[in-house]
């Protein structure tokens, strides 16, 4: 032990100040070089030899001492006098980089490995207290390119870091913890290991609020990201594949719309059906229009291709009827999951349950999901501000595709067209803007398709047929008209047409024309 002596700081004026000699910590192994080198001294406190972290002033004057009691109570002399991080006196101001830890035994364990050379600071009051700490020592840290926290690996320190870390200017702020098993700087050096005190502060990593990814890390995700596979549309919607990149995707969610009566429910049929034919995923559907016998018959008849729900009550007694309902609801996957799950909730559900309800479809093993439509589910709660409720619902749906990796295809009505123009009935081809309730479905969805007829047309095949539009595609940016779709009337099934425009009424009229338009 040697005495304080004439190299020894000033203190500041204040009697109370104790004085002591500077001594190695055997236990923490640091050494008497290093107390010397950051004033750290031991002193009698109330009969009792104590150690003292010394405060000094930028002219390294001892202005406030913290004493290190037995049960960690550290009761100061002067401590309103502490102005900067322990330790700030000792250093240039600025420099390549600083290490701050969260108590002074660290500070002087770092300092040590580092052969007191290097920037080392440590908070004044603890974890609890960092992000006050950082804040009146701002300006001097920023003096540094590279501000490193070391803090305790423990809850109060993780915590402290997470404050500290947002106080910071993008680009300053790093961090590091001792490597598991060890608390600190401190526990590192006492188990012998300063090297790993080295290796913590040259892997301190930088920190980045999270989600943003740049350089290598941005290159990465795109390599190991899976090739985005689309699931093409029927033949007869050749356009449509080609306006859309090739159909529909796992993560995305296409919005279906059109005037009243003019058929979207038939075209997501007849999608669900090609879907069950052409890929082995099983598809949720939740018509909440219409009762579940209806949506059942609908696709039985779409298979069978004979509109008996119309024409022939009696069709549901044949072999015919029961084998077509047999392929399609007893079909089963590779895991024995149903092909197609039906949700019976018609005329209403609330969208809390349609969430779990989807999330229960998937965990039961669907990724292709058809919603018949958002207006009833946003009906349910007439109170409500309608575009607040939609906005809600497309952001928690769009969420779920992604968060989920499934499909869903839903549908949506239109608001009344402007006084005085053509109505969508008419043959109006609706624009964005028409959908019926709030910008989010626009923005929202990645693909937004309308269906328009002009159910008054002079000839039936111009009657009947569907001109598909795509008013958006997020992956492609192709819109415009794609396909037109004519609906059998015997079959009910939807098959190639072509433009309604070009039809005049007497090519339809006259039967001698081979069926060519
Ligand atoms: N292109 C078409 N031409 C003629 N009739 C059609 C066409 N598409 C569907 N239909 C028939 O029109 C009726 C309404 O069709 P659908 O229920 O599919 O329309 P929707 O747009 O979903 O109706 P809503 O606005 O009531 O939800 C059904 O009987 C259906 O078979």
């Amino acid at each position: 032990m040697e005495s304080i002596d004439d190299e020894a700081p000033r203190t500041a004026g204040s009697s109370a100040l104790l004085r002591g000699s500077y001594t190695a910590l055997g236990k923490r192994r640091i050494t008497e070089e290093t107390c010397r080198f950051w004033s750290y001294i031991q002193a009698d406190y109330y009969g009792n030899p104590r150690q003292i972290a010394q405060y000094l002033s930028d002219d390294r004057a001892v202005v406030a001492q913290k004493i290190r009691t037995p049960d960690k109570e550290f009761p100061w002399i002067n401590h309103k006098a502490v102005k900067g991080l322990y330790g700030q006196w000792l250093w240039r101001d600025g420099g390549k980089q600083v290490v701050v830890t969260e108590g002074e035994i660290d500070a002087l364990s770092v300092s040590q490995t580092q052969q007191n050379k290097w920037p080392v600071v440590s908070l004044v009051n603890g974890a609890g207290n960092a992000a006050k700490d950082i804040t009146n020592s701002l300006d001097w840290l920023l003096k540094f390119e590279k501000i490193i926290l070391f803090f305790d690996n423990d809850e109060a320190g993780r915590k402290a870091v997470n404050e500290v870390k947002k106080l910071l200017p993008p680009g300053k702020c790093w961090i590091t913890w001792a490597p598991e098993g060890y608390k600190d700087a401190s526990d590192l050096l006492q188990a012998g290991m300063s090297a790993k005190i080295s290796d913590a502060i040259w892997g301190a990593k930088q920190y980045r609020p999270e989600g943003i990814v740049s350089g290598s890390k941005i290159i990465e995700r795109l390599k190991s990201r899976p090739k985005v596979t689309s699931f093409a549309y029927p033949e007869i919607m050749a356009l449509l594949n080609f306006m859309t990149g090739g159909g529909i995707r796992f993560g995305e969610l296409d919005t279906w719309t059109s005037g009243s009566g003019m058929g979207k429910t038939t075209i997501i049929k007849t999608l669900q059906h090609h879907y069950f034919e052409t890929t082995p995923f099983n598809q949720a559907l939740i018509h909440l229009e219409e009762p579940l016998e209806d949506t059942g018959d609908d696709l039985i008849a779409i298979r069978v291709g004979k509109r008996f729900t119309v024409d022939d009550p009696d069709f549901k007694d044949t072999p015919e009827y029961q084998k077509a309902a047999e392929e399609l609801f007893l079909s089963t996957d590779d895991q024995g999951a149903p092909r197609f799950q039906l949700y019976d909730a018609f005329g209403s559900m609330e969208d809390d349950s349609l969430y779990s309800v989807i999330r229960y479809l998937h965990a039961m093993g669907c990724r292709i999901f058809w919603l018949d439509h958002l207006s009833i589910l946003v009906s349910e709660a007439p109170g409500d501000d309608e575009r607040k409720r939609i906005d809600s619902i497309m952001h928690k749906l769009k969420s779920l595709t992604v968060e989920l990796d499934i499909y869903i295809g839903l549908i949506s009505h239109l608001r009344k067209p402007p006084g005085g123009g053509k109505s969508f009935e008419n043959g109006a081809v609706p624009t964005l803007d028409d959908l019926r309730g709030s910008g989010g479905i626009k923005q929202l969805s990645n693909g937004v398709f309308a269906i328009s007829r002009d159910q008054q047309a002079d000839s039936d095949i111009a009657k009947n047929t569907s001109t598909v539009s795509v008013l958006k595609c997020r992956k492609t940016g192709r819109t415009g008209t794609a396909d037109f779709l004519l609906f059998e009337d015997t079959t009910g099934r939807l098959v190639k047409g072509v433009d309604p425009k070009s039809i005049s009424t007497d090519a339809f009229d006259n039967e001698d024309n081979n069926g060519e338009y």
